[in-house]
């Protein structure tokens, strides 16, 4: 695992929208081999997507050939309302790049059959292979897309009951009222996420500050489902330095040093 600690949530979305447009560019997109990208929602990803137009709009970067698949939905929920994740990415990113319509994945909470609906996601994704990059955030309790905690570490896309206290904390997009807040969500699996070339992981302020000592010095566990990321690969987690605060010094200082060599060596 790899673990950048910046300063502030502003530098996490500079670096982690640099990386991804450096990676879709060393890639060299056609229509034939798209660039496949894995994107979540929260706020934690906002200053990335933001960032990212901005490399779009100065020419840096375009997604004419890039494939995009969400990492989950609310169920029941209209597909115009304003806090549906559909609406989300239209509004902070899609929309606003070169996007093309058919090459944008989104699960359908409002499918009649939630079972068909999370397996043809599932087959889309293997049409393509495999997903290149994911991106993701955590929830405060670790949870990794709608990922509860003791969640299978082999889970497969799928409905998911939300905890109390995740809609406690999604209460804060519906007006503070966790009764307006969806019960449950289709999201893909912690194997579906482990299938990935790369997994990036944002995280910032102090409130996930558990779920990112769970993720790097916990061991693998079914309650922090982001510690699943210990058995991937190719993983890499970009914090804030609030979210630090419950990892040992000694943990902060082997990551800063290693990333320190890494830059002499670029
Ligand atoms: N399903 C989403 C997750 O994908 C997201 O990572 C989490 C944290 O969101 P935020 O970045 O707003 O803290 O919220 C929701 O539960």
């Amino acid at each position: 695992m790899r673990l950048i600690p910046l300063n502030n949530a502003k530098d996490v979305g500079l670096w982690s929208a640099r990386y991804i447009a450096d990676r879709i560019n060393k890639f060299q997109p056609t229509a034939e081999r798209p660039f496949v990208l894995g994107l979540p929602t929260g706020g934690t990803p906002l200053p990335t997507y933001q960032r990212l137009i901005e490399l779009y709009q100065a020419g840096e970067v375009s997604f004419q050939n890039v494939v995009t698949f969400n990492m989950d939905e609310y169920v029941g929920m209209a597909s115009d309302h304003p806090e549906s994740y559909r609406n989300f990415m239209y509004n902070n990113f899609f929309s606003h790049v070169d996007m093309q319509e058919q090459n944008i994945n989104l699960l359908d909470g409002n499918a009649a059959d939630h079972e068909a609906e999370c397996q043809r996601y599932e087959d889309k994704i293997k049409t393509y292979g495999r997903i290149n990059l994911f991106m993701g955030g955590v929830g405060n309790d670790g949870h990794i897309a709608f990922n509860e905690p003791a969640s299978s570490l082999a889970s497969r896309t799928r409905i998911k009951t939300l905890t109390h206290e995740t809609r406690i904390a999604n209460s804060r997009f519906f007006d503070g009222d966790i009764n307006q807040v969806p019960k449950y969500s289709l999201t893909i699996g912690v194997g579906t996420l482990l299938d990935s070339e790369e997994v990036m992981i944002l995280i910032t302020g102090h409130n996930k500050a558990q779920a990112l000592q769970a993720a790097v010095e916990g061991c693998v566990n079914h309650l922090w489902t982001i510690s699943a990321l210990q058995l991937h690969p190719k993983s890499m987690i970009i914090c804030d330095e609030p979210s630090t605060q419950e990892l040992k010094v000694k943990t902060v200082k082997y990551f800063q040093e290693l990333e320190a060599e890494n830059l002499t060596h670029i």
